[in-house]
């Protein structure tokens, strides 16, 4: 097999577009992933499973080059070789629902050439432990909650300890517990693989990832670690008594008082920015609106 001169074990994307009929998914952009987890913050529609479809070797790019783990996926053998050295969770996994969640990680084995059959069980009860679904794996897919079902692709994805893991919103359905013992799972085989997970939770970004890569419209809107993202919306965060009309976004808090962001006034009473601050500001272009009941 011919790897990429240079390339090491390293993964990339270079003016990378995929189209859709006119519309473009991705529109050019340039990355490489390190060590350690990035998340992938971005609006609906943003480019974010394209990305991670493209780097799955799950959709083919119309433009730009695309390394995954030192290899190229246009090489058919490459390309096998690239699947079976990745953990891939996508957005909505494929179950087979009359599989009990044993047999379906089985499968999922199975298909990533894990030919013995005491080792691959092994394996099997493995990811499944780590998950927390050692009590449960004989249960029907079809039985389990959504949650559960969440983790059972979760399991699938952690067969082989792969070396590189690419997680589309692996948090979706989660229990508060269940993320925590999530974010525990997922910090230890960073020190070790790198991982890039997309979200819609801030909180996740900023317990877990070391870098956060923003996107928007198909490109990359920002990209740098958490604390850095989070100090672009510093002094653009402002406690006020009534909702300020000058704000681009704003919610009264548990306390009473309205949390805006924007622009403040002269003399305004500034919050210590969150991230969550800083990526409503990166998507300034989204209406203002006012929300109850939200929590500071
Ligand atoms: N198979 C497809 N055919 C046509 N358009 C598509 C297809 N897949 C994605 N798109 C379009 O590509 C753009 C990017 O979609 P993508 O699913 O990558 O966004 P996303 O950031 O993952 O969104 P979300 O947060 O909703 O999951 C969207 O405009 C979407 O409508």
């Amino acid at each position: 097999m011919t790897i990429r001169p240079g390339a090491g074990d390293g993964t990339s994307v270079d003016r990378l577009t995929v189209r859709y009929r006119k519309a473009h998914a991705l529109d050019g952009i340039s990355l490489s992933l390190g060590s350690g987890v990035t998340g992938l913050l971005g609006p609906n529609g943003a480019g974010k499973t394209t990305l991670m479809r493209v780097l799955a070797t799950a959709s083919i790019p119309s433009e730009g080059e695309v390394t995954v783990l030192g290899r190229d996926p246009r090489v058919p053998a490459q390309r096998q070789d690239i699947r079976r050295r990745l953990g891939y969770l996508p957005q909505t996994p494929g179950f087979h629902h009359h599989f009990t969640a044993f047999e379906f990680v089985d499968y999922v084995a199975i298909l990533k050439e894990h030919t013995d059959r005491r080792g691959r069980h092994d394996e099997v009860r493995r990811v499944l432990e780590a998950v927390g679904l050692s009590q449960d794996r004989s249960k029907k897919i079809k039985a389990l909650s959504g949650g559960m079902r969440q983790r059972v692709a979760l399991a699938a994805a952690l067969i082989g300890d792969p070396e590189l893991l690419i997680l589309d919103e692996p948090t979706v359905g989660l229990d508060p517990e269940q993320r925590l013992r999530f974010r525990e799972l997922i910090a230890d085989i960073a020190a070790r693989r790198p991982v890039l997970l997309s979200t819609h939770q801030t909180e996740d970004v900023a317990a877990l990832c070391h870098r956060v890569i923003v996107m928007g419209r198909g490109r990359v809107r920002h990209d740098s670690s958490p604390r850095e993202l989070s100090e672009v919306a510093r002094g653009a965060v402002w406690f006020s008594g009534e909702r300020d009309p000058r704000a681009l976004a704003g919610w009264r808090t548990g306390t009473g008082a309205f949390r805006n962001i924007g622009s403040p006034p002269p003399g305004a009473e500034l919050a210590e920015p969150t991230l969550e601050d800083a990526y409503l500001l990166l998507n300034a272009d989204l209406p203002a609106h006012t929300q109850e009941g939200s929590t500071p």
